[in-house]
């Protein structure tokens, strides 16, 4: 955190955890106060001069009569997104760890629904990630008309791609071998490609065998990661599409394996995977300006606006009401 932002805040409890790598910074804001602008949270995730991780998952009352708790999930580049699927296991462990259920079926909201997680074993846990959204306004993705295989211009070259949203948007390519896949090259660009108008996922997916897969994952808004658990579903639904994977799927990626379950359109995709929880930290926050500095900017804003900068900063994230 920059040595100016050195906090003088409210610390902030919070736990790191991991699903198959792809690790977070999870956060209780039920019991505690919450308040991080995204470029805290940029900041936060820097592997260097932060905590370091991919994603930041907020636990918030629920905001729905029949959910137990509301999930929000924060990209290392601080941008909210609406699924998170190996976020969502270790959801599942973090609030039973904390004793803020002891249920073993959870019910979680999300910014594109509910979802279900199913605390089984030895730290694993199955989620219902929801049924898989084809049509292209939905996922976001511009095409005149669904298709399983898109052709997309990228950068001179033409890419064959299926797009999946799981809540969040996927585009899935189909290659020989992860281990020499164009990630690094073609990943950022697809990420980013302006048929994805809310970016996406890429997915990289070598087909094994009708039950078994290796699959890569450019992530939006962080790049690379260990693993991906809704990129792990929206592949596998891809290789169904396409004629290439069974029901059941055991997915390889680079941080260990998930089991994916898909019985086809209008059904539900069921993962199932483990948890790991890491360490748990306090945190100092950045402090808020000081009240005499508050009030004299109170004052300036009720003066004469001269503060009217501090009304175009980017709102911070806060657990709702
Ligand atoms: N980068 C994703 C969110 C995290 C997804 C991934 N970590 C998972 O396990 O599903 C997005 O912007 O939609």
């Amino acid at each position: 955190m920059s040595q100016s932002r050195r906090g003088q805040g409210p610390l902030l409890n919070f736990t790191k955890m991991h699903g198959l790598g792809n690790d977070f910074m999870v956060v209780d804001a039920i019991s505690q106060p919450f308040r991080l602008r995204p470029d805290t949270i940029r900041e936060l995730a820097d592997r260097h001069f932060g905590i370091g991780f991919d994603q930041l998952l907020v636990v918030e009352p629920p905001g729905l009569p029949d959910v137990d708790f509301r999930y929000r999930i924060f990209n290392s580049d601080g941008s909210e997104v609406e699924q998170c699927g190996n976020g969502a296991r270790c959801f599942a462990r973090f609030v039973r760890d904390q004793r803020l259920t002891n249920k073993k079926v959870i019910r979680v909201q999300t910014a594109k629904g509910v979802i279900e997680l199913r605390v089984g074993r030895a730290g694993m846990v199955t989620v219902d990630m929801g049924v898989p959204e084809l049509n292209p306004p939905a996922i976001p993705f511009a095409a005149d008309r669904r298709k399983d295989i898109y052709t997309v211009e990228v950068g001179g070259d033409t890419v064959e791609l299926s797009a999946v949203s799981m809540g969040n948007p996927h585009g899935v390519l189909l290659v020989d071998n992860v281990d020499t896949a164009p990630v690094g090259e073609l990943g950022p660009r697809l990420e980013n490609h302006p048929r994805f108008p809310a970016r996406a996922n890429i997915g990289f997916l070598q087909v094994i065998d009708r039950t078994h897969a290796r699959l890569r994952v450019f992530e939006r808004g962080s790049g690379e990661t260990m693993a991906c658990g809704s990129g792990a579903c929206a592949a596998v639904v891809a290789g169904c599409l396409r004629g290439l994977l069974d029901s059941r799927v055991e997915v390889e990626l680079k941080g260990g394996h998930l089991v994916i379950e898909w019985q086809g359109e209008g059904s539900p995709v069921m993962m199932e995977g483990p948890t790991a929880s890491v360490f748990e930290g306090q945190l100092r926050l950045p402090g808020d300006p000081s009240p005499r500095r508050r009030k004299s900017a109170r004052q300036g804003d009720a003066k004469s606006g001269t503060n009217r900068k501090n009304h175009r900063q980017r709102q911070p994230v806060t657990s709702r009401p």
